[in-house]
């Protein structure tokens, strides 16, 4: 049984960054580096990465999330964990949502049991999305006056890099029986709590921050993605009104405007913060389930190597900014993550503390 958060709720997201990629570089980084700092989240168009790439992952997502589960798990039998199909429990200690997942290297060559159109869709995006990623990585540096602008993204550019793609799919609540004489009790309540976008008031993906550098995440437009900005206040991330009507032609509108929601780039950062001395903060969020239509998520996460040494940038460490975090692999930050609840902080695992001056210098 999946608790619910009775949390306040701010309506509407507004105070949301959104980022034009194609604006001019300079004010592109420093709006970048602005977001991060005060919400350590943006949404992000006019990304380049193209539309039917996106579009195809998606569709071959429903396809995979249509089968039967035991075809689902079938095609995953041969990936050791995290990777493979799961349903309902979030990683190994107890944490449970409504949702359904697959998660996939992000190494094209280890995908090779999944359907071979999944397979083909999964490599053009990871190609596309790396792309962007390290773009936005190089962006960041920039802006905060890194002398190597590629001191990021060599992380992720690294043939050993340890990205992973996840497919959230949470079914509609209403797919459910909810007939009286089976007395679904639970989604008759959902259904009662549903706004107008349908989204409700029952959690599919629990309240947690990311543990890789960053996160690229895409919806298919269909609302339930909440970030918390303030300590238990949520704010709903919804598409952009005024971004939807930008790239709507009159012909193609339906079919266009649906796809533009999906160019909403969601970037979420943890071991960022670690490396930008606290500078960047990184976002808690959770994925509400929607009542009415089937929501699907898709989210690169851009990781450096296992034996990668994470620790901040030089010149973000100054006498009134003293060091926060004393330096770790991203092989020992794997292994806190794994082995806590998804709602843990585990950068505190990592803090310095006062006093402790051998791991101030490392
Ligand atoms: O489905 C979403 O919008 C959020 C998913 C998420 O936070 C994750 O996969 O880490
Ligand atoms: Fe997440």
């Amino acid at each position: 049984m999946v608790e619910n958060t009775p949390t306040p709720l701010i309506p509407n997201n507004e105070i949301l960054p959104l980022i034009d990629l194609k604006g001019q570089r300079d004010e592109v980084s420093k709006l970048i580096v602005k977001a991060c700092e005060d919400f350590g989240f943006f949404k992000l168009i006019n990304h380049g990465v193209p539309m039917d790439v996106i579009s195809s992952l998606e569709e071959a997502s429903f396809d995979f999330f249509a089968k039967p589960s035991s075809e689902k798990e079938r095609a995953s039998l041969c990936s050791n964990p995290p990777y493979g199909y799961g349903c309902k429990n979030i990683g190994l200690n107890g944490d449970v949502g409504e949702v359904e997942y697959l998660i996939l290297d992000a190494k094209p060559a280890a995908i090779t049991t999944y359907p071979i159109n999944l397979r083909d869709a999964v490599s053009s995006y990871v190609e596309a999305v790396r792309e962007l990623a390290c773009e936005i990585l190089d962006l960041m540096a920039e802006g905060l006056g890194a002398q190597q602008t590629s001191v990021f993204s060599s992380f992720i550019r690294a043939v050993n890099s340890d990205s992973l793609l996840r497919l959230n799919h949470y079914p509609p609540l209403r797919d459910r029986d909810t007939s009286p004489s089976t007395g679904n009790a639970a989604a008759a309540t959902a259904s009662a709590t549903s706004g107008a976008d349908g989204v409700c008031n029952r959690i599919g993906f629990g309240e947690h921050t990311d543990p890789q550098i960053l996160t690229i995440l895409k919806s298919n437009g269909v609302g339930g993605l909440q970030i918390s900005v303030q300590d238990g206040v949520w704010v709903p991330v919804s598409p952009h009104p005024t971004a939807f009507f930008v790239n709507v032609g009159d012909v193609l509108q339906d079919r266009e405007s649906t796809s533009f929601a999906s160019l909403l780039l969601l970037i979420m950062l943890t071991v960022l913060k670690a490396m930008t001395n606290g500078k960047f903060l990184s976002v808690r969020h959770r994925a509400m389930v929607n009542w009415q239509e089937s929501r699907m998520s898709m989210a690169y996460f851009a990781s450096p190597s296992l034996d990668s040494r994470i620790s901040p940038l030089a010149h973000l460490v100054t006498p009134n900014s003293p060091r926060l975090y004393r330096s770790f692999t991203w092989a020992e930050y794997k292994k806190a993550t794994y082995s806590g609840r998804l709602g843990d902080s585990r950068l505190n695992l990592f803090r310095i503390q006062p006093g402790d001056e051998t791991a101030a210098k490392q």
